[in-house]
This record gives structure tokens, sequence and C-alpha cells, in this order.
């Protein structure tokens, strides 16, 4: 039986997100901007990326201590090289019950079968908007939406389980909100809409920029009425509601008007090995040397056990405007914390 380790708040240890690159083929202005993200930007070389045995190694350690769900993210997951093989290797770790991925979708139609053969459960795929010209300068590459509708459709024919999120930005996308809606309500798929963050260094985050929740569910309701849903399982991070007379759902994430932090079960392990236990965190603790070092993995667990036991993090609940220094603080880019 895993061991339940609780913060300090309370909160127990339950999921693991992975980063397993900080590089991305995009550009997405509120996540890797161009001007910052440019030719000169140094990436994390290989050798300090933590290998697939070190991942696997450490994912077995988390699950001694209660976490069950994974998810792999990045930068762009699918931009690490056999990507699959790591998949592989954690759905032999006992204890893992659940095996997720974000993606941009741009690469998913080649890779989606591989996934799911070697035990991946579920895809997230981001997409901000089905026009080609918006979605082009979004993605800061030009990179058109066929390529990740063709994900999507490859994903779901290899029968992996698929939700859609959609970051809104108010000026920028939220005249897609409605035709997204429409799009995968007809799939069959699940959108879920993300409140834009004050995520990283370099975003150029306002709050002026911030869809609120409550007014994409009206917008979308005058249109195709909802009904509010239950909550899956404790600390489900979106809100969800289905369309009427139906079991199709949408979901709301909520992180800057409604923040979720007094649930909170998240750990985030970096791909230089860095562990973070908020996603507003301003550093990490490192466990690439631990594991490089000869340390045994009941060393390691003491140490996980320990940063987890001194977690007290609830950034979004901390209004700016109480907390000096809060908004000047340095934080980590979205595409090395994986979101
Ligand atoms: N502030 C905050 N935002 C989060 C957190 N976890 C997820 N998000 C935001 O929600 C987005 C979607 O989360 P996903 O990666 O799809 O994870 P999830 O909603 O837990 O996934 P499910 O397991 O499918 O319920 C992320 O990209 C973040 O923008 C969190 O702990 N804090
Ligand atoms: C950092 S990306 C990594 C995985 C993959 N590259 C992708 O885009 O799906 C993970 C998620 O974070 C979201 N994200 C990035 N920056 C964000 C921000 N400032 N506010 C809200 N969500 C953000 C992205 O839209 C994406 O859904
Ligand atoms: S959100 Fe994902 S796709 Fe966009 S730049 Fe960040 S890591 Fe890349
Ligand atoms: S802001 Fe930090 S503590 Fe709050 S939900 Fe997000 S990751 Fe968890």
């Amino acid at each position: 039986m895993p061991e339940k380790v609780l913060d300090l708040r309370n909160r127990p240890l339950r999921d693991l997100r992975i980063s397993v690159t900080d590089k991305c083929n995009f550009r997405c202005r509120y996540c890797m901007p161009a001007e910052i993200f440019g030719p000169d930007f140094e990436f994390l070389p290989q050798s300090k990326l933590l290998t697939f045995e070190e991942i696997t190694r450490l994912t077995q350690i988390f699950t001694s201590l209660g976490v069950g769900k994974i998810r792999i993210t990045g930068g762009e997951p699918l931009m690490r090289r056999n990507l699959p093989e790591l998949i592989r290797m954690i759905r032999e770790v006992e204890g893992v019950q659940d095996i997720a991925m974000t993606t941009n979708g741009s690469l998913l139609s080649r890779h989606a079968q591989a996934l799911k053969e070697a035990g991946l459960d579920r895809v997230t795929v981001s997409l901000d908007s089905l026009d080609n010209e918006r979605f082009g300068v979004l993605n800061g590459r030009g990179y058109q939406v066929d390529a990740v509708l063709e994900g999507i459709r490859v994903a779901a024919d290899a029968g992996l389980s698929i939700k859609i999120n959609m970051v809104v930005q108010r000026g920028v996308n939220d005249q897609d909100i409605l035709p997204m809606a429409r799009y995968f309500r007809e799939q069959g798929h699940t959108l879920r809409f993300i409140e834009f963050m004050d995520v990283g260094n370099s975003n150029g985050w306002r709050l002026d920029q911030v869809v609120p929740s409550r007014e994409i569910v009206r917008m979308i309701h005058t249109e195709m009425p909802l009904v509010a849903t239950e909550a899956n399982y404790y600390g489900e991070v979106a809100s969800r509601y289905r369309y009427e007379g139906s079991d199709q759902e949408i979901g709301l994430i909520s992180s800057v008007t409604q923040a979720f932090c007094s649930t909170c079960t998240r750990a985030r392990l970096s791909a230089e090995g860095k562990l973070y236990n908020c996603l507003f965190a301003s550093s990490g603790d490192d466990l690439r040397e631990p594991v490089r070092d000869g340390r045994t993995d009941e060393e390691i667990r003491e140490l996980i056990r320990a940063i987890w036991e001194r977690r007290d993090v609830r950034y979004s609940e901390e209004r700016l405007s109480e907390t000096p220094g809060l908004a000047q603080r340095e934080k980590v880019e979205m595409s090395h914390i994986g979101g």
C-alpha cells in the first residue's frame, strides 16, 4: 500500500506532472514569446535531461508516496525522441493508474498509435482557435489548424481518450469561444477553457485580458443551454458543465477568478529533474543529483516526502495586492515547468 503524505494544508500528493523537454516547435505568445525564445536561447543540453530510466525510477518512488496519476508534458513532449518507450516504462510501474499527455497536437498524428500501444490512456490537445490565420499567429510559427485536427482524429481512432484545452485571451481569441464549443460538441470531445495566467516572466500578462469563466459559461449557455455537473474526483481542476439533453461536456479552468489551491495535489518534475510544488514557484528542489550520486530509493523518497511535508503554497489564492513582492518575484517559465 502506498503511503499518504500530506502537506502543511493537509493536501495529499496524488499527481505527478513530468516535463520531458523544455523545447517546443511552437512559440505561443503566452508561453514562449519568440523575441525571448529566439535562435540564441539556450535550451537544456541532453546531458542535463533526466533519462527515461531516471524518470521511471522517480515515478516508482512517487507512487510509493501516493501518486497514481501521471501527466507527461513539456515544452512539447512529442519533441522528445522515443517517447512511447518512456510511456511503456512508466506503464509498468506499480501504482500508476492513469497516464495522460498534454500536447500541442502538431506531431500527434505520427505518434498516436505507438503511444496508445505503449500504454498511454489519455491525451489533452491544446488548441486556441479554429481560424487558420489566427492560429498561425497564436502559435508563432504559422502552423495550420488542420495538422492539429488530424492529430486529434488519429488519436481518437487509436482509442485514446481526448480533451481539448483552449487558453482564452480577451481581444486575442475570445471570438473563437463559440466556434470551438460548437465544433468540439459535434466531435464529441470535452473542450476546456483556461483562464490566461500570469505564469513565467515574459508573457505580457494583463488582468484585463483574462476572460472570466462565468462569462464564457454565459456566452455558451445563451446558444447551447448548459447544466452544472459534479466534480469527477477530489481536486479536479476544471469545473464541468454538460449540454442540456446530452452527456457531452465542457470544462472551465478558473485559475484566476476561482482559484483551486485548497485541493491542489499536484507535484511537477521539470525535464532537468527539479521538483516544483506549485506552478507559480520561484524555484524547485533538485532531484537529478540525488538520483545520480548513488543515493538509495529510500533516501530519495525521504527527500521528496520532506519537500511535500513543508509545502504551503497557494499562489493563485494569494491576493497580489495583499502580498508584498508577489507580483514582482521571479517565476519559472511555463515551458520549463510544464503547465
Ligand atoms: N493554477 C493552476 N493551474 C493549473 C493547475 N493544473 C492545471 N492547471 C491549468 O489547467 C490546464 C489544464 O490542465 P491539464 O493539464 O489538462 O490537467 P487536468 O485538468 O488536471 O487534467 P485531467 O486529469 O484531465 O482532469 C493547465 O495547462 C494549466 O493551465 C494548477 O495546479 N494550478
Ligand atoms: C506549457 S504547455 C506544454 C504542453 C504542450 N506544449 C501544449 O501546449 O499542450 C501546457 C499547457 O499550458 C497552457 N499554458 C501555457 N501558458 C499558459 C498561460 N500563460 N496561461 C494559461 N495556460 C497556459 C497551454 O495552453 C497548454 O495547454
Ligand atoms: S503552450 Fe505548449 S505549444 Fe505553446 S509554446 Fe508553450 S510549450 Fe509550446
Ligand atoms: S497555484 Fe499552485 S497551489 Fe494553487 S492550484 Fe496552482 S499549482 Fe496548486
